[in-house]
């Protein structure tokens, strides 16, 4: 009996890996493609403008700063590996008017042709606790990294959906699939990206366009060094559980998984769990990442109790170390 079970079990598996090729999308030629970089002056972004122009692809670059930009080109430039290769720099407010960013993007495409590919990672982060962030920046980070990550993808999706190919990336966090303490204002930001990728993946599958939603861990960025100026000790320590990246190390994870359709995009062994752990209903992009998903989830969710106890223990003893250095402080 227990044979003809696993028997059963194991044609199973043979036959969902039979069918695999036809849910896992063709890899995404970059060579001579068109790839958008929001965000890709600085970073992150920048990595991931670097390791596309690597692999042959046109690169357009979309920021602020304008001499940012052009120092980021120059820099992208050097991995040239063929001299017909060309990087545009576009300036840019993402986050605030949708005809702007439309606008540059039509440009963009005159000038290099269809968006092949749209990365999404222009963001940033403010870590604070809740009553001691200022109201208006609630507002700010959903405007930047949720508005500025529709505004771009909007303004692509048409002529993506013409052509019947296309990636897009959205670029989230770690913070993204657990809420943390002094992130009330980033977490929910990245959260939405997820939700966004998902209702978009649905709707677009069948135009052979695939969505990527990425969720890196800290990574050594000039945005990391800026936050840690008032990191609160509490977030410091949480978020050192996943610890510090390179940004090539993970523009390389990144734009492997973006090319290949993967749906979700992790970087690190704490982020292939926190990915598995929370994969909910997303889409699956293969049969081994949905074999893998539910032989770990109860494993995973056991390990995830622990990391909770810890991070709790973490935020009760900043607590009684600040009221205990408050007390001496009185004294004195
Ligand atoms: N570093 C980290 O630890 C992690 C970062 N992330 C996410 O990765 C993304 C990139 O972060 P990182 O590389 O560290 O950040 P950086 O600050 O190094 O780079 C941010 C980039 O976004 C651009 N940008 C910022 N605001 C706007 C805007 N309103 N319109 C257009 N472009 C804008 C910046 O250029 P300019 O200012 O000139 O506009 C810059 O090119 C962010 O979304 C961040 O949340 C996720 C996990 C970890
Ligand atoms: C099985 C379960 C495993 C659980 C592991 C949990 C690890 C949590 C670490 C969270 C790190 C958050 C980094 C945020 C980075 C970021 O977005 C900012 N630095 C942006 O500047």
């Amino acid at each position: 009996m227990l044979l003809v079970v696993a028997a059963f079990i194991v044609a199973f598996v043979l036959l969902l890996y039979m069918i695999s090729p036809l849910i896992s999308p063709k890899p995404l030629k970059l060579n001579g493609a068109h790839v958008v970089v929001t965000g890709g002056s600085s970073g992150i972004g920048k990595g991931i403008a670097i390791e596309c122009y690597r692999q042959g692809a046109f690169i357009t670059l979309v920021a602020r700063d304008e001499e940012k930009l052009l120092r980021a080109k120059k820099e992208v430039e050097k991995y040239a590996i063929n001299d017909k290769q060309v990087v545009l720099c576009v300036s840019v407010d993402v986050s605030s008017d949708y005809t702007q960013v439309e606008n540059v993007i039509k440009q963009a495409q005159e000038k290099l042709g269809p968006v092949d590919m749209l990365i999404n990672c222009a963001g940033t982060a403010i870590s604070a606790k809740f009553e001691e962030m200022e109201v208006e920046r609630f507002k700010e980070l959903m405007e930047l990294n949720y508005l500025g990550s529709v505004y771009p993808t909007r303004a692509v999706i048409t002529t993506m959906k013409e052509r019947r190919m296309g990636r897009i990336m959205f670029v989230s966090s770690q913070a993204g699939q657990i809420g943390l303490f002094g992130y009330t204002a980033y977490s929910p930001s990245k959260f939405a990206l997820r939700g966004l990728a998902e209702a978009l993946q649905m709707e677009i599958k069948p135009y052979n366009i695939y969505v990527t939603v990425a969720f890196p861990p800290d990574t050594d960025t000039p945005l990391l060094a800026e936050e840690n100026k008032s990191k609160p000790l509490e977030t410091k320590l949480i978020s050192e559980t996943s610890g510090v990246w390179q940004p090539d190390q993970v523009a390389k994870i990144l734009v492997k998984d973006v090319v290949q359709g993967n749906f979700n995009s992790s970087v690190g062994p704490d982020g292939y769990m926190l990915s598995a752990l929370t994969c909910g209903m997303s889409p699956v992009t293969s049969i081994t990442e949905g074999l893998q998903q539910i032989v770990t989830m109860g494993l995973f969710r056991t390990i995830a109790l622990f990391y909770l106890g810890s991070f709790d223990s973490i935020v009760r003893r900043c607590m009684i170390q600040r009221e205990q250095s408050k007390a001496a402080d009185k004294r004195e």
